[in-house]
Order: structure tokens, then C-alpha cells, then sequence
């Protein structure tokens, strides 16, 4: 199919992407405030930033905001080029029956609420078939803490999947849920792990990591797996040769300190297991969530627009050479505020979805699914290059071009959430020999096993 919505040249795609050579890069910074001039001039000298740099970021403003996210721009084009990835995949919450109580959360329910849910494997497996039958690579399975569970429960469940799809890659289950499943089956997590990936498990979300804070998680749930034993979860995945993501939920009672805190110590994980795949910064969505419909007062409504920008910007410059793939999540942002994290160092518009409920049920109206069609358009619109990929970072295609087949969408949309928000991204031309810059071989990934490529990269001088 002949590409839609795309750029002429290579040059007008990196001056349509808000990239800088590093000659102009510097000098914008030079006419910075001293502090901030210097922690971008070690961001650029691939120099750690520490906790209290992190925080100082954190708090800038104004043109030294515009510098954080041209120079995080910057550093992601040295890892990634143009190119900009995505995943198709299938959300299947298999229960949403829970009583742990998290206050943020909106979509756990009793089990004789209206809307208590607790699927079959058959059904579970009749959806993920269903996904591949779509072109998904992926199913990502994640669940309320249902009290009739067994340890068991996870194990079979992945059996059941890989029995009928031996191919379909297996992204589940928190760290809170390995904790309970382990709990239930008295073993180590290193021992449930192992058992789970036997039984098909390919990676598990970062997820249930909110802020890895003491003080801001007694407040955010009192019984919730504490930071320290998120962290020994973690750790033990990667130990035992499973990729995890990572994600920070960010934007209620939390503030830069505890946000700089958390990348730090995913970053001092990292350099010990290699085993994280991507960072994924989770806007809190509050509109439908106890923790601020129960205290207005004292809980924000979510991070601001410039807190979004600045999450996903600092990210890139603490993780720089350890996690390489900042993944903005649309279900939080929409479509065009997540086109707009591509400027500021994102490189992963993350998966298509098919059924989102966690978001939608706090309150968020993105929908449940942006099809492979759209994210390759989205991806356009902020002048990159879209290749699809499976979990661990791996090419399927690429998508300089030509453009994936059109798709209706899973789940039918209400009017307010059909196509007309890709007519708002810039009147885009056909574009001729796109993706020339920063291409991979299609086998070669960003995550191999730990090791990524950015130094590789940047070695060879990046993007200029
Ligand atoms: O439907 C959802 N899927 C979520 N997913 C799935 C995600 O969008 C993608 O499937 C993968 O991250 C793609 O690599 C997550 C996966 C993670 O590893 C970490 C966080 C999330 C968060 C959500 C979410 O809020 N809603
Ligand atoms: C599965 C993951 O989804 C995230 N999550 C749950 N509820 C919300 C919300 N209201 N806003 C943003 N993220 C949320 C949490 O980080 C959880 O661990
Ligand atoms: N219940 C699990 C957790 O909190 C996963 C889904 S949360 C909506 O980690
Ligand atoms: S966040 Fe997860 S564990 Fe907490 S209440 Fe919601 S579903 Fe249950």
C-alpha cells in the first residue's frame, strides 16, 4: 500500500521532529541557566545525572524546559534514529474481582458488583486466539487479586494459551500478582517464576511499581507490596532470564523527588540484571478513582501537561544507556499528546490493545484499541519512521514504505472516539526513500538479553 500522511525528505522529517544537530543543541544550551546548562552538557557527555540533578530538571521551566526535551530528543535519535515502534497486541484482564484496595485503582470490583468479571480459560483463550487471528504478537494478561485463586491459577493459564498458541508471546502478570501467586503455592519467586516461564510466560509487566516510595505508598494503598519487595520480584525475574518492563504512576501525591528517586533505582536495578526492556511513565488518571474523588482537596488531578513532558524527557536523559526505550502509553495521554512525547525522547507508542479497561475504568476516554493503521499514522505525524515490533524489541516490519492493512477496530467506538483525531496532526506529504537514517536489520533488537545497543550507537556518533 503507497504510504499516507508522511514527510518529503530525511531533512524535513528531523526538522519536522524537533531534533537539533548537536552544534545548534549546544548551542541553545549555552544561553541556558547555568544548572540546567550543566546537567545537559552531561547528559550529552553520556555523564550520569544523579537523584539531585534529576530533581532540578524536574523543576525547570520555560526555555530550559524546551532545551530538556530537545536534548532528550536528541539522545533518542542516538539510539534509535527515526525510527519510532509499536506492538500489536490483546489486554485480556481476566478477572477484575479484588479487595486489596488500592485507592488509586477504579477497576477492581466486589464479586456481586454489577460488572464483576472472572473469565473462563476457554474464554481467555478464545480472545487471544481472536488477537492472533488480528496480527497480534502479544497478549498482555493481567488481573485483579480474585480471593478463589489458586497459586496454580497462573501457571495453567499460560499452559492453556501457549496450548492452543504456541507462538503467541505471553506479556503477564505484576509483581503484586507473583506475589500473591507465590504466596498461595508456599514457593521462593525465584521457584514460581521459573515454574511460569516453563509454562509459556515470555515477560511481566513493571506494573503495581506506582512510586517506589515508603511514605507515598502507605498513602496510595496500606496493604500494597511494599517498594522493597517489588524490587525482590524484579530482580528475581531477571535473575531467572525473564525481561520485565518497568513503569512509575505519577501525578497525585508524588512530586520530583520522589519521581527522580524511582528512575535512579530503576536504573541501579538495571546495571545489576539488564533485564528491563523499556520504561513506561503512567499518568495517573483520576477522574474515576478513589484517591481523588475521596480527597479532591489533597490529591492532584493527574501530573500537568509540562509534568508529562518532563517525565518522559528525564527519563531519557537518567536512563540514557541502560533503558533505551521510553514507551509513552496512550491509553493515559490520547493519541496526539502521545504523538507530541515523540519529541521529547520517547521511542515506543506501546501496543494496540484490542480491549483497554484499567485506564477506562479511572475515568480515561482513549478508547480501547488504535489500530496498526493509526499508529503508523500517528507515528508519521510527528515526522518519524514506524516499524512494528514484538515484545523484547525485535523488527516485524517496517513501515517507511508502505502502510499495514486498514482494520476495523476490535470493539466498535462511541462517535467521540472514532478516527477524526488523526485529522488534527499536520497535513503531511507523501514522502520518497523515508527511514534511510537509523534503521535496524530486522533481526537485530534493542533488548538483546540485557545488552542494549545504545553505546554501539552512540559510538558511531548518532544523529548529527
Ligand atoms: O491496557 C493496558 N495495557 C497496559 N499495558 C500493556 C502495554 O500497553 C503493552 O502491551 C506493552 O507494554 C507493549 O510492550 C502495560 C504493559 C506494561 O508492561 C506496563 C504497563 C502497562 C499498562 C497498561 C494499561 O494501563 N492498560
Ligand atoms: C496495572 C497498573 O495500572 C496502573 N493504574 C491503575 N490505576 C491507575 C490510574 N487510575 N491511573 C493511572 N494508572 C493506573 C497502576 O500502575 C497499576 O499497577
Ligand atoms: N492487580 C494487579 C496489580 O495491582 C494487576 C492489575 S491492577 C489493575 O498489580
Ligand atoms: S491495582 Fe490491582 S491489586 Fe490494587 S485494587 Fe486494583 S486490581 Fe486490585
Amino acid at each position: 500500500m503507497t504510504p499516507t500522511n508522511s514527510l518529503s525528505s530525511s531533512a524535513e522529517r528531523i526538522a519536522f521532529s524537533g531534533l537539533r544537530s548537536l552544534r545548534d543543541l549546544n548551542l541553545e544550551i549555552s544561553a541556558l541557566s547555568e544548572q540546567i546548562r550543566l546537567i545537559l552538557a552531561k547528559a550529552l557527555a553520556r555523564e550520569e545525572i544523579s537523584i539531585a540533578e534529576g530533581i532540578t530538571l524536574f523543576e525547570c521551566e520555560g526555555a530550559d524546559l524546551d532545551a530538556l526535551k530537545r536534548t532528550a530528543s536528541h539522545l533518542c535519535h542516538q539510539v534509535h534514529g527515526d525510527r519510532v515502534g509499536f506492538v500489536v497486541n490483546r489486554n485480556i484482564n481476566f478477572t477484575n474481582i479484588c479487595y486489596m484496595g488500592c485507592k488509586f485503582c477504579g477497576f477492581a470490583k466486589r464479586s456481586e458488583d454489577k460488572g464483576a468479571e472472572f473469565l473462563s480459560f476457554d474464554q481467555v483463550v478464545a480472545r487471544a486466539q481472536e488477537a492472533w487471528d488480528r496480527g497480534a504478537t502479544e497478549v498482555c494478561i493481567q488481573g485483579g487479586l480474585h480471593p478463589k485463586l489458586e497459586g496454580t491459577y497462573y501457571r495453567d493459564l499460560c499452559k492453556a494459551i501457549k496450548a492452543a498458541l504456541p507462538d503467541m508471546h505471553i506479556h503477564a502478570f505484576s509483581p503484586y500478582e507473583i506475589w500473591y501467586g507465590a504466596a498461595k503455592s508456599r514457593m521462593s519467586y525465584h521457584d514460581f517464576i521459573s515454574d511460569l516461564m516453563e509454562a509459556g510466560l515470555g515477560s511481566m509487566p513493571g506494573t503495581a511499581a506506582e512510586i517506589l516510595d515508603t511514605e507515598i505508598r502507605q498513602q496510595l494503598t496500606k496493604n500494597k507490596l511494599s517498594t522493597e519487595k517489588w524490587v525482590e520480584i524484579i530482580r528475581a525475574a531477571h535473575e531467572v532470564g525473564l525481561p520485565t518492563t518497568a513503569t512509575i504512576m505519577y501525578g497525585h501525591i508524588d512530586g520530583p523527588e520522589h519521581w527522580a528517586a524511582h528512575l535512579a533505582l530503576l536504573r541501579d536495578i538495571q546495571k545489576d540484571t539488564g533485564g528491563f526492556t523499556e520504561l513506561v511513565p503512567l499518568s495517573f488518571v483520576h477522574s474515576d478513582s478513589p484517591l481523588y474523588t475521596q480527597n479532591p482537596d489533597k490529591v492532584r488531578p493527574g501530573p500537568t501537561s509540562m509534568e508529562v513532558d518532563k517525565m518522559h524527557a528525564v527519563a531519557r536523559l537518567m536512563l540514557h544507556g541502560w533503558i533505551d526505550n521510553i514507551q509513552v502509553s496512550w491509553t493515559k495521554l490520547g493519541p496526539d499528546r502521545a504523538r507530541q512525547m515523540l519529541q521529547a525522547g520517547v521511542n515506543d507508542l506501546g501496543g494496540t490493545l484490542m480491549n483497554e479497561s484499567i485506564s477506562r475504568s479511572a475515568g480515561s476516554d482513549f478508547g480501547q484499541e488504535i489500530t496498526p493503521h493509526e499508529m503508523v499514522q500517528i507515528i508519521r505525524g510527528a515526522g518519524r519512521v514506524p516499524y512494528q515490533r514484538n515484545t523484547i524489541y525485535e523488527t516485524k516490519a517496517c513501515y517507511a514504505n508502505s502502510d499495514p492493512e486498514e482494520q476495523a477496530p476490535l470493539v466498535e467506538r462511541s462517535v467521540d472516539q472514532n478516527l477524526s483525531f488523526l485529522r488534527m496532526f499536520p497535513d503531511v506529504r507523501e514522502q520518497a526513500g523515508a527511514g534511510e537514517r537509523g534503521h535496524l536489520e530486522p533481526s537485530q533488537s534493542l533488548w538483546v538479553g540485557g545488552r542494549q545497543s545504545a553505546s554501539k550507537n552512540a559510538a558511531n556518533g548518532g544523529a548529527s
